[in-house]
């Protein structure tokens, strides 16, 4: 699918399966969400420009590569998307942080936000949005208008699953925005549920249900 990036690695898609099973436990859930986080960062990570500076070995001075992870901003959108965020932060300790509180109303599907936070000088910085579920696009499509609205350009979107339904509705509004995923599923159910998904994320996460 245009404007898609599955991440088929092996160890990426071993993890997945255990998450998907319904029998796994909230800290099993969230210990593999971090630790599958590392992986999709090294993917999404993986085309960024490096400098370089001069540092000296025990030997002699090179010129060695660096990324400057302070150009870089992380924006998880709440509450799931902090599972992301853990790892990717794990990779990436000098990176900026965004939190943009959305959750979708159950009955209507629409996005309702309650907060928002990101650095001001965002639209110099590439931000990577964090979610693990894709499902209608309407949460990611919101945080992605508010991170527009402020400034940001240079945007990336990596989820864990992705729905086809969200995809395109998602390329709609945010044609310039690639999305970076595990698994794109088959389809929504009639409540918006992922198919055959991992249930709520959230809640999966956090042992709210
Ligand atoms: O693509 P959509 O149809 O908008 O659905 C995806 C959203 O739903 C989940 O959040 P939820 O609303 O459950 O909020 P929570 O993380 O606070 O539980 C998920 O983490 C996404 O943010
Ligand atoms: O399947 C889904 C859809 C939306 N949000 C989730 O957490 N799971
Ligand atoms: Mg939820």
């Amino acid at each position: 699918m245009d404007g898609v990036t599955v991440i088929n690695h092996p160890l990426v898609q071993h993890k997945l399966t255990i998450m998907r099973k319904k029998e796994t436990s909230t800290a099993g859930f969230r210990r593999l969400l971090r630790e599958i986080s590392t992986l999709l960062c090294y993917e999404v990570t993986r085309d960024l420009e490096i400098t370089y500076e001069e540092i000296e070995t025990p030997i002699t001075t090179m010129q060695s590569p660096i990324l400057e992870g302070k150009k870089l901003v992380f924006a998880s959108i709440l509450r799931a998307g902090n599972g992301l965020l853990e790892g990717m932060l794990d990779l990436v300790p000098s990176a900026r942080v965004s939190h943009i509180g959305v959750y979708r109303d159950h009955e209507t599907l629409k996005p309702v936000e309650y907060y928002f936070k990101a650095p001001e000088d965002i639209d110099e910085r590439l931000v990577i949005v964090v979610d693990p579920m894709l499902a209608t696009g309407n949460s990611s499509i919101a945080a992605i208008d508010k991170l527009k609205e402020r400034g940001a350009k240079n945007i990336r979107f990596l989820c864990l699953l992705a729905a086809p339904e969200g995809i395109r509705n998602f390329h709609e509004f945010h044609p310039d925005v690639p999305i970076f995923t595990a698994s794109i599923d088959s389809h929504l159910d009639e409540n918006g549920y992922i198919v055959p998904g991992l249930g709520d994320a959230g809640d999966r996460m956090y042992g709210t249900k």
